[in-house]
């Protein structure tokens, strides 16, 4: 029996080699971020009430169905766990339409599909009416952080939970194995699913680093074979700086844009993304050398400046993204590349050695002029974290008015407990 009210967490990302290049089977590094995603699931007290409520105050998306009125014949549930697949059911998809009409925005509808989908697939029609799913997000929307990752496993962790597929987390924060769990293989599978309404052609990265966080080497395989994902410990202390443009885009916009070039122009591109392959590879070597040096670093820093380039040739930059660069370029700050899928969002620089103060401040200046905001955020925290039963001193805040009435991200953690370590529990 689920006990209500419960929360579900999972990390944004950083890509630090391999975007876009991931899509086709290319090898791509990532971490996970310190800045994540909340999801908030509550019961109301009603028991004729027959509708689920979404709150999605990030995007300013409040939206309810009747469960009654949901296709639910078209999943099927009687094997218990519902098979994980590689491509979305057509049917569910087709049937998901009439559901989503009067969804107009492209932000709200990718939004509302990805929670319909997963809602239909693990739960089923004798599940409780009455629940209400409230989302906050301490990452940046639609910034190259996998924001739609991040809220596709905390949908999904959460309705395999609901749904009786995968059974409480227990584990804490010290005693979280090495091994992958059953539950987290799980949730990663049907995130992935999420992602795919979200934006169309995922390689899957994203997903995987917001479901097992860490650091990873990823690799999407050809023909349905499974994806390999080769943990990466004891990553060097690389000092990063990670900016946003805070120009809005897109992923589905990008990738389909990628695709269309790789399409028009298969031997050029087909260049391209070898050479990404050959950066992130030559990358995860440098990364995992027992000693990693100044020689190391300064290698690694070519190929960042090179992986920007060859995503340039792409067509996924931005004037912004370029700014970023050219003022990092300027001042020695380090090299930059864009990060995520770009067209907008974040870029990061991997820093110089001894920058000054008057550096700083100078390169903050510039960046103010356009808006551009920078993330202290730290690389490879945890994976996808459930809280319930919290303390009473944090119980208070988990409902829906205090988790939309959040203003700030800080308030947000402080609030319903994040750091204190003990309420969480892990998959
Ligand atoms: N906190 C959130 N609340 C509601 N929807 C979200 C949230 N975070 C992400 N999304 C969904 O993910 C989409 C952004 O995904 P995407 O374009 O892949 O950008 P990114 O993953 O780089 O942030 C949004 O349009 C929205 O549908
Ligand atoms: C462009 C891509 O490599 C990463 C997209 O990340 P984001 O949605 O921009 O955070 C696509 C993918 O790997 O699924
Ligand atoms: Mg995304």
């Amino acid at each position: 029996m689920v006990q209500y009210p419960f929360i579900t967490s999972a990390p944004g990302k950083v890509i630090l080699f391999g975007e876009h290049s991931a899509v086709y089977n290319k090898p791509a590094i990532a971490a996970a971020l310190s800045l994540r995603t909340y999801l908030l699931v509550t019961k109301n007290s009603d028991p004729n009430d027959d509708y689920i409520y979404l709150e999605f105050p990030d995007i300013k998306l409040s939206h309810k169905w009747k469960m009654s009125e949901m296709p639910w014949e078209l999943t099927t549930h009687e094997q218990g766990r519902p098979p994980e697949g590689e491509e979305l059911n057509a049917e569910l998809v087709n049937g998901l339409t009439t559901m989503l009409t009067t969804i107009t925005s492209p932000l709200h509808y990718s939004a509302a599909y990805c929670f319909l989908y997963l809602f239909l697939s693990l739960c089923n029609g004798e599940i409780e009416s009455g629940l209400t799913f409230t989302v906050r997000s301490t990452l940046p929307i639609g910034a190259g952080l996998g924001s739609s990752a991040s809220i596709s496993v905390c949908l999904a962790s959460a309705l395999a939970y609901i749904g009786g597929h995968i059974k409480n987390a227990t584990l804490d924060k010290s005693s979280k194995i090495i091994k992958d769990s059953d539950e987290c293989l799980f949730v990663d599978a049907w995130s992935y699913m999420g992602e795919k309404c979200i934006h169309g052609n995922p390689s899957g990265i994203d997903n995987a680093v917001a479901t097992h966080g860490g650091a990873v080497m990823f690799q999407r395989m050809a023909n349905s074979m499974p994806s390999v994902r080769t943990s990466m410990r004891n990553l060097p202390s690389i000092n990063l700086l990670l900016t946003n443009t805070k120009t809005p885009r897109r992923t589905a916009d990008l990738v389909s844009n990628v695709a269309r070039v790789v399409n028009d122009f298969p031997k050029s591109t087909g260049c391209i993304l070898e050479s990404m392959e050959a950066i992130a590879r030559e990358a995860y070597n440098l990364m995992l050398r027992p000693f990693f040096d100044n020689d190391s670093k300064v290698r690694l820093m070519e190929l960042i400046r090179i992986n920007h380039g060859l995503l340039v040739a792409l067509g996924v930059s931005h004037p912004n993204l370029e700014r970023i660069k050219l003022y990092c370029d300027e001042l020695k700050i380090g090299e930059t590349k864009l990060t995520g899928a770009g067209g907008g969002g974040c870029a990061i620089t991997l820093l110089n050695e001894n920058i000054t103060q008057d550096t700083y401040d100078e390169l903050n200046a510039k960046f103010e002029q356009h808006g551009f905001q920078t993330f202290k955020t730290t690389l490879g925290g945890k994976g996808v974290g459930l809280l319930m039963n919290p303390s009473k001193e944090f119980s208070e805040y988990l409902s829906v008015e205090s988790f939309v009435n959040f203003k700030t991200t800080n308030e947000i953690e402080t609030s319903i407990g994040c750091s204190s370590v003990e309420s969480w529990k892990y998959w």
